[in-house]
C-alpha cells in the first residue's frame, strides 16, 4: 500500500513537543488565514468573585461547530487568561444545549489540503497547550454533543462534567482522518494507551455511563442548571483556598506530568517556599485544625 505521507515531504522530518515553538513564527500567518471563516464566537466571561472563568463556544445553527474565526477567538481568551492573575478555575462549554460538534464542515471543506491541515493542527496545538497550561483549575463542560474536534477540546481540560444525556464521540476516524488538536496525546495521557486506542478507533460514541465508567469523565450531572452545577462542584472541590495556592498546586502536577522529576522537583521547592510563613498558612497554624 503506498502511504498518503509520500506526498507530504513538507512536513518537517522531525517535531517534538518542545520543538512546537519552532513553529511558533507561522501562528501569526495561520491566525491571518483562519480568521477569513467566519461564523460563530467564542466568548469568555471573567467573574472576578469567584475567579472563575467561563469561555463559551457559541455557533448554535452548526451545534457549536468550530470556524476558523472561532479557533482564533480561543486562542485570543486564552491569551487573556494567561494575564489574569485572579482565576482560579475555567469552564468550557457550548451555547444552548450542545458543547461542539467538531470542526465547521462548510469551512474543513474549504482547507483540504495536507499543508492548510498542517497550519491549523499546529495553530490548534498551541492553543490547547496553552489552555492545559493555565494556572487555574479547568473543566470541560460536556452537554449534547461532542464530536470529532470537539471531543479533542474536552481533553485539554483537567477534568470533564458531562449531563445526563450528553454524548461524546471520537468520530475523526469516521471522517477519514484522524486527531487534528491534539485529542490522541491527551486522551492517551488521560485513559493510557488500550482504553485510548479502543475509543479513536472504535470511532463509537459514549453516553455518560460509558465515559464515567473509563474514567474520560469525573462527574454525571443532570441537564437542568449543568453551568450552574458545574461551577459550584468546582468552587466546592478545588476552588475555596487562596488563589495562589490552586495555582502552584496546578503547576506542579503539570511539571510533574510533563518535565524530569529533578526539573519538577526544583520548581516544586521554589513554589513551595514562596508560600512558606506566608498569611494563609499563618492563619490555618493558629486555628489548631482538625483534619478527621
Ligand atoms: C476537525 C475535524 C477533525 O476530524 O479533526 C472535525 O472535527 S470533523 C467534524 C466532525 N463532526 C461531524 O462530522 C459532525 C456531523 N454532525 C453530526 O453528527 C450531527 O449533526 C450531530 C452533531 C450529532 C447533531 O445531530 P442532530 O440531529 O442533533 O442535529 P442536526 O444534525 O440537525 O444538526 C443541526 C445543524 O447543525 C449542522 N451541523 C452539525 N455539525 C456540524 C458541523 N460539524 N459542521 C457544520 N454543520 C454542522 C447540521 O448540518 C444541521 O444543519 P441544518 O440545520 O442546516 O441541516
Amino acid at each position: 500500500m503506498k502511504l498518503f505521507t509520500a506526498s507530504c515531504s513538507w512536513i518537517p522530518r522531525f517535531i517534538s513537543y518542545r520543538g512546537l515553538s519552532s513553529l511558533n513564527s507561522n501562528l501569526r500567518d495561520t491566525k491571518d488565514l483562519l480568521i477569513k471563516y467566519n461564523g460563530g464566537t467564542v466568548d469568555l466571561v471573567k467573574d472576578t468573585t469567584t475567579g472563575i472563568a467561563t469561555i463559551s463556544l457559541n455557533n448554535p445553527g452548526k451545534k457549536n461547530a468550530l470556524t476558523g474565526k472561532m479557533m482564533v477567538e480561543l486562542a485570543d481568551n486564552i491569551s487573556e487568561l494567561e494575564t489574569w492573575g485572579g482565576g482560579k478555575g475555567l469552564i468550557l462549554t457550548g451555547t444552548e444545549g450542545s458543547f461542539c460538534s467538531g470542526g465547521d464542515l462548510d469551512f474543513v471543506k474549504k482547507v483540504l489540503t495536507p499543508e492548510l491541515g498542517f497550519q491549523m493542527s499546529c495553530f490548534m496545538h498551541d492553543t490547547l497547550s496553552r489552555l492545559h497550561q493555565l494556572p487555574m483549575i479547568s473543566v470541560a463542560l460536556i452537554q449534547g454533543g461532542a464530536f470529532g474536534g470537539g471531543a479533542e477540546l474536552t481533553t485539554a481540560c483537567d477534568f470533564r462534567t458531562m449531563t445526563e444525556s450528553a454524548r461524546i464521540g471520537f468520530v475523526n476516524i469516521k471522517m477519514g482522518v484522524i486527531t487534528g488538536f491534539s485529542g490522541g496525546t491527551r486522551l492517551t495521557r488521560i485513559l493510557g494507551q488500550r482504553k485510548a486506542l479502543d475509543i479513536l478507533c472504535s470511532g463509537r460514541s459514549l453516553d455518560c455511563n460509558d465515559a464515567k465508567t473509563i474514567g474520560l469523565v469525573d462527574l454525571v450531572i443532570p441537564d437542568m442548571d449543568s453551568l450552574d452545577k458545574t461551577k459550584s462542584w468546582l468552587i466546592k472541590n478545588y476552588c475555596t483556598w487562596d488563589t495562589e495556592i490552586i495555582r502552584r498546586v496546578k503547576q506542579v502536577t503539570l511539571a510533574a506530568a510533563e518535565m524530569d522529576i529533578e526539573t519538577s522537583l526544583a520548581r516544586e521547592r521554589i513554589l513551595f517556599s514562596q508560600l512558606w510563613g506566608g498569611p494563609a498558612q499563618k492563619a490555618a497554624v493558629s486555628k489548631n485544625l482538625k483534619h478527621n
